[in-house]
C-alpha cells in the first residue's frame, strides 16, 4: 500500500444534512435543530448528552427507523428519502446492524438461532457456510458452550453478547448500539464493550453508540454530545481531564 491510499479518507458510511426533528403531539417538541455529521467506514464514534436531548431520536433517523421532519439521511452514499419501503428495508438489513439496551432476543429461538435470524431473514435461509461463520463469531466472543442455549439460561452478558454477533450476522457497514451497557453490571458492561471495540477493529464496521457512560465514551475514537438540539464535537482530551477529575472527587 502507498502513502497516497493509506492516507486517503476513508468511506463515509452515514452522513445527515441539515437534520431536523420535531415530534408533534399536543404540542411541537423540537429535538434536534440541524444537524451535519459525517461517520466513516472504521469509526467507533460515542453520542453522549442528557437524558431527553435526543440521542436515541438521532440514532433511529441514522438508522432509517425513524424519519427526519427535514434534512437528508444517507447510508452508505444514498439519500434514504429516494428509497421505497421494500428498497429501506433492503438497506437497511444489508448496511445496518442493531444493538438496544435490551437484547430483544426472541425466547423461542436459541442464541445460534437468534444470531442467524438476519440472513434467515435477508435469505430464507442460513447457508452451513453463514451457520460456521456466525458460530465463528460466536465462539470469538466466548459463547461457544452457548450456542444451543435459549436467552432465559443466559446471563445478561451473554445475552447481550449474542445480541452484538446478530448485529454483526449480515456483515454490516454500520452498528449502532443505543446503551448496549445500560442494562448490566459494570463487569458485564465492560466486557460487552470491549467486544463491540475488537469487532470493530477486527471487522472494520463503523459503531455509533449512545451511552451516559463517560468511561466509554472515553475510549471511542471519537465523542459526539447533543446539546440544546445541536451536536458537537468532543474534545477527547478535554473529556479526558474532566472525567479524571470527576473520578478524583468521587
Ligand atoms: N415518539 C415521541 N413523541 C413525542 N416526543 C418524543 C418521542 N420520542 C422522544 N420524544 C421526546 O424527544 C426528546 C428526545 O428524546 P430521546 O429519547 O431521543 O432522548 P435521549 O437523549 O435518548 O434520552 P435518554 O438519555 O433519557 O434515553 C425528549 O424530550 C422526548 O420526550
Amino acid at each position: 500500500m502507498n502513502a497516497m491510499t493509506e492516507d486517503a479518507p476513508k468511506q463515509i458510511v452515514v452522513a445527515t444534512q441539515g437534520l431536523k426533528k420535531t415530534y408533534f403531539g399536543k404540542i411541537a417538541t423540537p429535538v434536534l435543530h440541524g444537524i451535519d455529521i459525517e461517520i466513516r467506514a472504521g469509526e467507533f464514534v460515542a453520542i453522549i448528552g442528557q437524558s431527553g436531548s435526543g440521542k436515541s431520536t438521532l440514532l433511529n433517523i441514522l438508522g432509517a427507523l425513524d424519519i427526519p421532519t427535514e434534512g437528508k439521511v444517507l447510508i452508505d452514499g444514498v439519500d434514504i428519502a429516494t428509497l421505497t419501503e421494500d428498497e429501506l428495508a433492503a438497506l437497511r438489513n444489508r448496511v445496518v446492524g442493531f444493538v438496544f439496551q435490551f437484547h430483544y432476543l426472541l425466547s423461542e429461538l436459541s442464541c445460534l438461532e437468534n444470531a442467524l435470524t438476519p440472513v434467515a431473514i435477508s435469505k430464507g435461509e442460513a447457508t452451513e457456510e453463514d451457520t460456521a461463520r456466525v458460530i465463528a463469531l460466536l465462539e470469538r466472543v466466548g459463547l461457544g458452550k452457548q450456542i444451543h442455549k435459549y436467552p432465559d439460561t443466559m446471563s445478561g452478558g451473554q445475552n447481550q453478547r449474542c445480541a452484538i454477533i446478530r448485529a454483526l450476522t449480515n456483515q454490516p457497514k454500520i452498528v449502532l448500539a443505543d446503551e448496549p451497557t445500560g442494562n448490566l453490571d459494570s463487569r458485564s458492561g465492560n466486557e460487552v464493550f470491549n467486544i463491540m471495540r475488537e469487532m470493530n477493529r477486527e471487522n472494520g464496521v463503523a459503531f455509533i453508540m449512545v451511552t451516559h457512560d463517560d468511561r466509554l465514551a472515553q475510549e471511542a475514537d471519537r465523542i459526539l454530545m447533543i446539546e440544546d438540539g445541536w451536536v458537537h464535537e468532543v474534545d477527547k482530551n478535554e473529556h479526558r481531564m474532566k472525567l479524571l477529575s470527576s473520578l478524583k472527587t468521587s
